[in-house]
């Protein structure tokens, strides 16, 4: 399938004078799974909430899911995109159940209000909380988790509504080493399997792209460095302009590693 899922032109964030994204223009085709690498403050969240319909770009279009920001009902089209992100745990109402925070993703909210969901919601949300490994946290309150059980709480959170894309603002980040690997390792089968959503997911560290992910893309000062398919982005010469210094990188069994050059 060839769809465009995503087409950002030109796409300018300023802020209180600052560009925080600066003519960035990003093709994200179907199945395709793309990284969004760069060092902090190169402008990744701001990329994926742009491309989650939360932020207007100041310059250029956004076309997302065949719908142009500016001209479409974000309200409608903000079920069909799934994302799990720091900014969205923060906004968490302090009761909310596990089981709660995953059913209100169909209507795209954050806190339980008088909403009706059926037993066919119950049982999914269930579902993709044992597929997450967090089956026995359906009850429990969200504020009370660990950080990587949070992290996997988001993800079943943001696959819900079956969205036509998920996106991934720092997955890994907070883990420790067993919850960094369960986790790849999770997102490596959730992105060979042919029916799971064209994905994108940002990161700062090659370590945690998950085998399987097709493209990547590097930010750097809220430009881009390079685009295109993974294993010719990830280049010395590229990965050291994206993090400002000279980097070595490998690839072994389907997973890439990054450290200075010597
Ligand atoms: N409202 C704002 N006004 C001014 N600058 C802002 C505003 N919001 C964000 N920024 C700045 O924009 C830059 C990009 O922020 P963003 O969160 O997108 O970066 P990031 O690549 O996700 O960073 P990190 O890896 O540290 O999470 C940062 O320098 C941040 O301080």
């Amino acid at each position: 399938m060839t769809g465009e899922v995503l087409q950002l032109r030109g796409v300018g964030v300023r802020r209180e004078g600052a560009d925080l994204l600066s003519e960035v223009t990003w093709t994200v085709n179907e199945n395709e799974r793309w990284v969004i690498l760069g060092p902090n403050g190169a402008g990744k969240t701001t990329l994926l909430q742009v491309a989650a319909t939360l932020l207007h770009p100041t310059t250029g279009s956004a076309q997302i899911l065949g719908e142009e920001m500016g001209r479409t009902d974000v309200f409608e089209l903000r079920p069909r995109i799934g994302i799990a992100s720091a900014a969205v745990a923060e906004k968490v109402p302090a009761g909310e159940t596990v089981l709660d925070l995953v059913l209100t993703a169909s209507y795209a909210i954050l806190g339980r209000w008088q909403e009706e969901y059926e037993s066919t919601d119950l049982a999914r949300a269930a579902e993709l909380l044992d597929a997450l490994g967090c089956a026995d946290l359906i009850k429990r309150r969200f504020a009370t988790l660990s950080e990587g059980e949070r992290k996997r709480v988001q993800i079943a959170r943001a696959l819900m509504p079956d969205p036509e894309l998920l996106l991934l603002d720092e997955p890994a980040a907070g883990l420790d080493l067993g919850g960094r690997e369960d986790l790849v390792a999770r997102l490596a089968r959730l992105a060979d399997d042919p029916g799971a959503p064209t994905m994108a997911l940002v990161t700062h560290h090659v370590e945690e792209v998950p085998d399987g992910f097709t493209h990547a893309l590097l930010l750097r000062r809220g430009q881009v460095v390079a685009q295109g398919k993974v294993d010719e982005v990830f280049t010395p010469e590229h990965l050291s302009t994206c993090f400002g210094l000279p980097l070595a990188v490998e690839r072994q069994d389907g997973r890439w590693y990054a450290r200075a050059a010597r």
